[in-house]
């Protein structure tokens, strides 16, 4: 659980970690190369240390030293997928690409992540048919095969540009052999981020960024070093988070030229924004201005994003108006963000967001990773002291936002500790699967390591520290 203090502005300036939806998609794909990936830049998240139980369970070997990421897929051995893991995030379903690429089989169960919507994986699966693969889903598993000669390049048209089920075809296909051609691809950043490491493993890959991509499987792989960018929504919340509590904050390694409507939104609610070397500097003083928002595949307005600009309009000197195209329960926060004094009515797709002179600090939940990110900017805004549930939510894809909002002047605490899994010597076990960090003994000398399981290492599983996972 969190403590905030509101009403202190945000000063300073705060680091962005690397992009989540981006590093989910490239540690998937690593697994088609049969021989070592270096990655640079990886955010501390839960959601990457759930993936690196997954890579370690199915045979891959990894090492985490500092923010630098060591797998070799040269031992991988299983293509199936703990259930435990699967269902505690939506990315999990990603490796369905890669592992009938490498292995010719997968097995999984139904992913998890974020309950803002009903998330089907047709599209995944339509796409990975079309390639060849036989795929099954009974009651809550998936199971998948490529035909005995390997999954064949297709022309592939998706009907509407699923962010997941684009990043699936283009991995499997990376991997099969021939040409495919995938039209109606989204075209959010993180799939440019996905082909960039495709083309560094020695794929040939054109279109990224446009709506039609065109893979040729390479037959083989080599290894490669790849730095991962700064997280867009993560650079996102930092701003909206500005915009609620005021000051004078730079965003360091912030992504400006994946940021347009984000940015161009922030300025519109009263930002002043001045991109610079190092990241944008972003200046927030007095309430921001209502502001009308209409969510959409990149490069609309990210859903992504939501959460936390309903947050500020509701400080706003005016009534906003949001429309959600993509995820249908993405307004859960707005009840949560009612219990601070916000006005928000919702009626289906819509939400009319009254703005109110301040808010007032209470307990509220997070359901949701940005979501809860909201409801922290929303309570630096508050009167009084807040408590925000939920923290589990949040720290999928957020490194350490205690860190990040108290490092700019905002007062700011998790209370338990045993709720941050990397802050500290920390060892998190669950089903099987551990990661451990060590500050004494890092042979990197990095000062952090996290190494997982099949490593040989024996642990000793802390019995009053069973916060991992959901
Ligand atoms: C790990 C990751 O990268 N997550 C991001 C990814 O999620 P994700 O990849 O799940 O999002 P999609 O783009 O696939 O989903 C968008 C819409 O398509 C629908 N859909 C999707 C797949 C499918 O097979 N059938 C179907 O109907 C979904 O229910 C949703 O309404 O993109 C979303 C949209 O930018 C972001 O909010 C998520 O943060
Ligand atoms: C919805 C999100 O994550 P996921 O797709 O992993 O649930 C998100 O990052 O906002």
């Amino acid at each position: 659980m969190l403590r905030i203090e509101g009403l202190h502005s945000l000063e300073g300036s705060i680091k962005i970690q690397g992009s989540k939806n981006g590093v989910l998609p490239v540690m998937a794909a690593s697994l088609l190369h049969n021989g070592t990936t270096v990655l640079e830049h990886i955010p501390k998240i839960q959601d990457v240390f759930c993936m690196l139980g997954i890579l370690n369970a199915l045979g891959a070997e990894c090492r985490l030293e500092g923010n630098r990421l060591y797998i070799s897929a040269a031992t991988l051995s299983s293509a199936e997928i703990p259930e435990a893991l699967a269902g505690q995030m939506r990315s999990s379903v990603m490796l369905l690409g890669p592992l009938l690429a490498r292995l010719g089989r997968v097995e999984t169960s139904l992913p998890g992540g974020c309950r803002i919507g009903k998330r089907p994986v047709d599209l995944h699966i339509r796409g990975l048919e079309a390639l060849g693969a036989a795929v099954r889903i009974e009651e809550n598993r998936i199971r998948a095969e490529a035909p005995p000669a390997g999954l064949l390049g297709a022309n592939i048209h998706l009907p509407y540009p699923s962010v997941g089920a684009t990043e699936n075809i283009l991995m499997a296909a990376a991997g099969a052999r021939g040409e495919t051609v995938l039209t109606g691809a989204a075209r959010e950043p993180e799939i440019g981020i996905l082909c960039s490491f495709l083309k560094t493993m020695g794929v040939s890959v054109e279109g990224a960024g446009s709506s039609v991509i065109r893979v040729r499987g390479s037959g083989g792989f080599q290894d490669s070093r790849f730095l991962l960018p700064g997280d867009r929504i993560v650079a996102g919340t930092y701003l909206g988070a500005v915009l609620c509590a005021g000051g004078h904050v730079l965003l360091e390694q912030a992504p400006a030229e994946h940021m347009g409507k984000t940015l161009w939104t922030a300025k519109q609610m009263g930002a002043r924004l001045e991109p610079v070397e190092q990241g944008i500097w972003v200046s927030m003083r007095g309430r921001p201005r209502p502001v009308q928002i209409e969510t959409g595949p990149y490069p609309e307005f990210p859903t992504d994003m939501q959460s936390v600009m309903m947050a500020a309009a509701a400080l706003a000197d005016g009534t906003s108006h949001i429309r959600e195209n993509v995820f249908e329960n993405r307004f859960c926060v707005a009840k949560e963000l009612q219990k601070l004094g916000a006005h928000i009515i919702i009626e289906d797709k819509f939400a009319q967001v009254s703005g109110v002179e301040a808010l007032k600090g209470t307990s509220v939940m997070a359901e949701d990773l940005r979501g809860g990110a909201a409801l922290a900017a929303a309570c630096l805004a508050a009167e009084g002291t807040s408590l925000l549930g939920g923290y589990e939510h949040i720290r999928r894809g957020y490194e350490d936002i205690c860190r990040d909002l108290a490092g700019a002047g905002a007062r700011i605490e998790l209370l338990s500790q045993a709720e941050n899994s990397f802050s500290d010597d920390r060892r998190k076990e669950t089903d099987g699967i551990w990661i451990r960090q060590e500050k004494n003994g890092d042979p990197s000398g990095s000062g952090i390591s996290a190494a997982c399981g099949h490593s040989g290492r024996v642990l000793h599983p802390d019995p009053g520290d069973q916060g991992y996972g959901k």
